[in-house]
């Protein structure tokens, strides 16, 4: 059986908590029955100790399968990641989400996307990144009465995710813990006005509107004034053209949007500028979570 999920953007400027989209960087696992535990892992987190030994995904595959299962069997797993991790590109939402769905899909019950969903909170309560993980495409969406309720759109192939990944990873429990307890009246009408215009925008495919519609008061100077250099990749990117540059989850990756001729010169640019990250040019994923036997 083999899963694939996509990596993912959140808040994507004003939607703090809430907005979301998913991206055509994928961590892929085949998991396998076998005499024996055994893990093998290729691309990111390789080198990562604790993914061959206290691995996230199979401590969360291992409760769900052992619970729907009621028996013990032994499996082979494949890792082979593209998400990097704690760059904030969703990499803890793909393990969630991947690792509730292959236990499933091992077992042979059917799980369908809004229970994915529902069980992936108990490990994540925000749902702006299980959302895109789950579904692929853009979404919006809040939490009430322990489910997800959520509205999806998918994104054409004219645009392009172009990120810049820094070489230092920052834990989102750590980053939220940098945000203020309070907010002033005026930021907080800043931030749901924006964050409306900007889910309006994406609805409209109005896309010259993602400029202004993308500003935030909320997170990201807090956060970016831990690495001030990603002030200088948001201003390079929008005036190489692309039609929105936010900091991605809680960092440490820049999320810039553009349409697709314009993307490989943003790229070159910023490759240029910022010669020590690393800068990838993708297209939109619009399928989230997929299994295949
Ligand atoms: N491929 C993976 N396999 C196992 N565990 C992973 C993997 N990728 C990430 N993790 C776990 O998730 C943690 C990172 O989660 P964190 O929320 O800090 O970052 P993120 O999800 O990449 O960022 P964001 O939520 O801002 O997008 C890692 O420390 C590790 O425990
Ligand atoms: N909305 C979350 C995304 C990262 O998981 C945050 O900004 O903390």
């Amino acid at each position: 059986m083999r899963i694939s999920v996509p990596a993912t953007s959140a808040n994507l400027g004003p939607g703090f908590d809430t907005l979301g989209l998913a991206i055509s960087l994928h961590n892929q696992v085949i998991i396998r029955p076998s005499k024996f535990h055994s893990v093998s892992l290729r691309g990111e987190g390789s080198n990562n100790p604790v993914l061959k030994d206290n691995n996230m995904f199979i401590a969360i595959f291992n409760d769900f399968y052992h619970n729907l299962s009621k028996r013990k069997r032994h499996f082979r797993f494949e890792f082979t990641n593209e998400v990097p991790l704690s760059r904030g590109l969703g990499s803890s939402s793909a393990v969630i989400v991947s690792a509730i769905a292959s236990a499933y899909a091992i077992e042979g019950i059917k799980l369908d996307k809004q229970k994915l969903l529902n069980l992936a909170l108990a490990y994540e309560n925000h749902p702006d990144n299980i959302t895109p993980a789950v579904m692929g495409g853009f979404n919006v969406a809040t939490v009430q009465d322990n489910e997800v309720k959520f509205i999806r759109k998918t994104l054409p192939k004219s645009l392009k995710a172009i990120v810049v990944i820094p070489n230092r990873p920052i834990s989102t429990q750590l980053a939220r813990k940098a945000l203020p307890f309070k907010y002033s009246k005026e930021d907080t009408v800043f931030n749901i006005s924006h964050s409306s215009l900007l889910t309006a925008a994406f609805m409209t495919e109005n896309w010259d509107m993602l400029r202004a519609a993308s500003l935030d008061k909320v997170h990201q100077k807090y956060r970016m004034k831990q690495m001030p250099e990603l002030f200088d990749v948001q201003k390079t990117a929008l005036k190489s053209g692309a039609l929105m540059s936010t900091l991605s989850g809680s960092g440490s990756t820049l999320f810039s949007m553009s349409h697709r001729d314009d993307a490989q010169r943003i790229e070159a640019e910023l490759k240029k500028r910022f010669p020590h990250f690393k800068v990838i040019s993708r297209n939109f994923d619009n399928d989230g979570v997929r299994v295949e036997d």
